[in-house]
């Protein structure tokens, strides 16, 4: 893994056992890099501070977040560790004269899925919906699997960007946590995010990857309804609450976005919306993997995909039926084999793993 010591001066670490590289910046190179923290280079505000667009003396492109109060070594621990394609990667870092880090990751030029669902006035058609679902799921089990386990604990269509390609990245590990058996897991407070919260998170002890599962699980439904994870002017206001029944009953039909047509397959409308009220189980144990997740929702979408043949949702226009039976069988076959370990899924280990990693070498 990418854990990299400290290297002065905007020089680039040179280690060649390093797959990723960490770059340290001045404070300087970062003024000038965002015209002075200019208002007119200002991206958003989040809850730890600015975060600013960047055009580094190579030209690249680049956000940079500056704490207010919080400090981002956590954010820059936790991010060394990790490189993936579905993540919004840190790049480098710096330090202010007050001592506080700054942290430099790539930038996301096509905003946020919250804005996707909630702003845009074009509201996304089912298939970018389902791709857009399988690379949230893909960057959160890719935390999952890293070694020692890495929980998000804060999961929410604000935290996923969406990159030139139009594809969607996890980013803001402000809140996230190694799965180490150390003094930072056991005396952090739960915390996350309104709405996407899970309800056993109540004590430190309870953190368990189960916790990102079940904010996934809103995520999941936000994107299946359109509707917000929690929002006053609806009743009952939270998306769970809502969905939940209506999945129960059979409703499935209920809980997809009226703006943009459904799936028209019936087995894709109900094993998505069945996957999303399995992540939200009350009984965490009985929750699938984000690998299970993934796995499902990456079979669906070649469903989708092969029925989107015929499919004017998918097409914009009839085209006719033109995929061929066995194919659709097999793949079915695929989904239900899947969705039946998902059912049956043994009680997934929830504990904090207790490995050790070295930590960053600044
Ligand atoms: N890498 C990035 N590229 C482009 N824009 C970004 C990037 N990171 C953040 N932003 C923008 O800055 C805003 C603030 O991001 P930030 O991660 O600080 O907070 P947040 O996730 O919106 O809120 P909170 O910190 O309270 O969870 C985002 O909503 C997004 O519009």
């Amino acid at each position: 893994m990418g854990y990299l010591s400290c290297k002065t001066d905007s020089s680039i670490s040179t280690s060649t056992s390093d797959p990723f590289q960490i770059q340290e910046f001045t404070y300087k190179d970062l003024q000038l890099a965002t015209a002075n923290f200019s208002d007119s280079k200002l991206l958003g505000r989040g809850s730890h501070g600015l975060v600013y667009k960047a055009v580094l003396r190579s030209g690249r492109l680049v956000a940079v977040k500056k704490p207010s109060s919080n400090d981002l070594d956590n954010e820059i621990d936790i991010l060394s560790s990790l490189h993936s394609p579905s993540l919004v990667n840190l790049l480098g870092f710096s330090t202010n004269s007050h001592g506080r880090r700054l942290l430099v990751v790539e930038f996301m030029s096509n905003g946020t899925l919250f804005d996707v669902l909630h702003t845009n006035p074009r509201p996304p058609t089912w298939p970018r919906r389902l791709r857009l679902a399988l690379q949230t799921a893909r960057a959160v089990e890719t935390l999952h699997s890293s070694s020692p386990p890495v929980i998000h604990r804060d999961i929410k269509s604000a935290n996923v960007l969406i990159d030139r390609n139009l594809n969607a990245r996890l980013g803001d590990f402000g809140l996230a946590l190694r799965c180490v058996d150390d003094f930072r897991l056991r005396s952090t407070p739960p915390a996350g995010t309104m709405g996407y919260l899970d309800p056993c998170y109540v004590t430190p002890e309870n953190l368990s990857t189960k916790t990102d599962v079940f904010s996934f699980g809103i995520l999941l439904l936000e994107i299946i309804s359109g509707r917000k994870a929690l929002d006053m002017a609806n009743s009952p206001p939270s998306v769970v609450d809502w969905a939940i029944p209506l999945i129960r009953k059979g409703k499935f039909m209920s809980v997809y976005d009226p703006r943009v047509p459904a799936p028209r397959d019936a087995r894709v409308r109900k094993m998505v919306a069945v996957v999303a009220a399995k992540c939200v189980r009350p009984c965490r144990e009985r929750r699938p993997s984000m690998k299970e997740v993934a796995r499902c929702l990456g079979e669906l979408s070649k469903l989708n995909s092969w029925n989107g043949l015929s499919n004017p949702c998918i097409m914009g226009e009839d085209v006719g039926i033109v995929g061929t039976p066995l194919k659709n069988q097999q793949l079915e076959l695929g989904v239900r084999s899947n969705l039946m370990e998902l059912m049956a899924s043994p009680k997934s280990q929830i504990r904090a793993k207790t490995t050790r990693l070295p930590n960053l070498r600044f």
